[in-house]
């Protein structure tokens, strides 16, 4: 490359089971495509070290953030970030170079049993208001138990009998090999997954533009156009990944098909709206559909917690 460096490009990542996995994968994707050898840098972050100072700083901003600030230093040349993780606003001297090819973005159940032959009163994991909102609006009867921690131990809480179940992103416990736990693969018509879920995000510095090119290489557009239109609608809605707010988009016979709904979080109500476009269309898709939402009181339902 023509920026000097010689030698594997160094490639950020956090240091999680399904942080290295990801990652790995794309280091293989791109050497395959480019020639490039591609050498994985772990980097730790405050959100790693302290559980307790995550919830104080909250949530994932703390591990993009130390990613990023690698990449701006040049420590490393690009990140891959799980994409859901990334807030909506632009972030100065970064580039989002690519998005891979998306993997399952649905939610999945992983316990004893589907969600509707749990007995009443199951106690089911989860921290995410999105999948709060969506549960208690198929299953009222259900106890809902706040969890945070990594999806092993998520897991760990089922078999060790603190939890009935707990739901997590299907993309990511393929990622742990972990497939093996699911009982139910949620369909977005029941729970709509997080804008985003299961893509990767590639960022660089944005002046690299011979790196912004090479690593475009794995760049799939199909991807970038649907989760440009879910994120649109998180960018829109000025909501960020903690808000009860599902979205879901792909491509079907060249139309871009988008469907967003958002919760109360205590999941007695939701607004939920679909529509199709041209995918070159994407941005304008989600900020449509984004503002018709508005139109029906969404933001009156994100602004009531329990
Ligand atoms: N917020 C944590 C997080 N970020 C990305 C994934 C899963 C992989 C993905 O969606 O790409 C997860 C875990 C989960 O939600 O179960």
């Amino acid at each position: 490359m023509s920026t000097g460096s010689r030698g594997p490009l160094r490639l950020g990542t956090r240091k999680s089971l399904m942080a290295t996995t990801q990652s790995q994968g794309v280091a293989d994707a791109l050497s395959r495509l480019t020639g490039h050898a591609v050498e994985l840098v772990g980097v730790t972050t405050q959100g790693d070290v302290s559980k307790a100072l995550l919830a104080q700083i909250g949530g994932t901003g703390v591990f993009v953030n130390a990613l990023r600030d690698r990449v701006l230093s040049g420590e490393v040349d690009f990140a891959v970030h799980s994409l859901k993780d990334l807030p909506t606003s632009e972030t100065p001297g970064i580039a989002l170079a690519a998005t891979p090819a998306r993997d399952d973005a649905r939610d999945a159940l992983c316990g004893p049993a589907k969600l509707a032959d749990l007995p009443r009163g199951a106690r089911i994991g989860t921290g995410s208001p999105r999948r709060v909102a969506q549960l208690r609006a198929l299953r009222p009867d259900l106890e809902i138990v706040p969890i945070r921690g990594n999806a092993d131990t998520r897991l760990r809480k089922v078999t060790d009998g603190e939890l009935d179940a707990v739901v997590l992103a299907h993309a990511g416990l393929r990622r742990i090999g972990r497939l093996d736990a699911v009982s139910e693969v949620f369909d977005p018509d029941q729970m709509l997954p997080a804008p985003g879920q299961g893509s990767l995000a590639l960022e660089c510095r944005a002046d690299r533009d011979d790196l912004r090119a090479l690593l475009g290489t794995i760049d799939d557009a199909p991807t970038r156009r649907a989760v440009t239109a879910e994120r649109t609608v998180l960018a829109v809605l000025e909501a960020g990944c903690s808000a009860p707010v599902g979205t879901y988009a792909a491509e079907v016979d060249e139309r871009l098909h988008l469907t967003a709904a958002v919760a109360a979080y205590d999941g007695s109500r939701q607004v939920r709206l679909s529509a199709s476009g041209h995918p070159d269309a994407a941005e304008q898709l989600g900020r449509d559909l984004a503002n018709r939402l508005l139109a029906q009181g969404a933001d009156q339902l994100m602004g009531e917690r329990e």
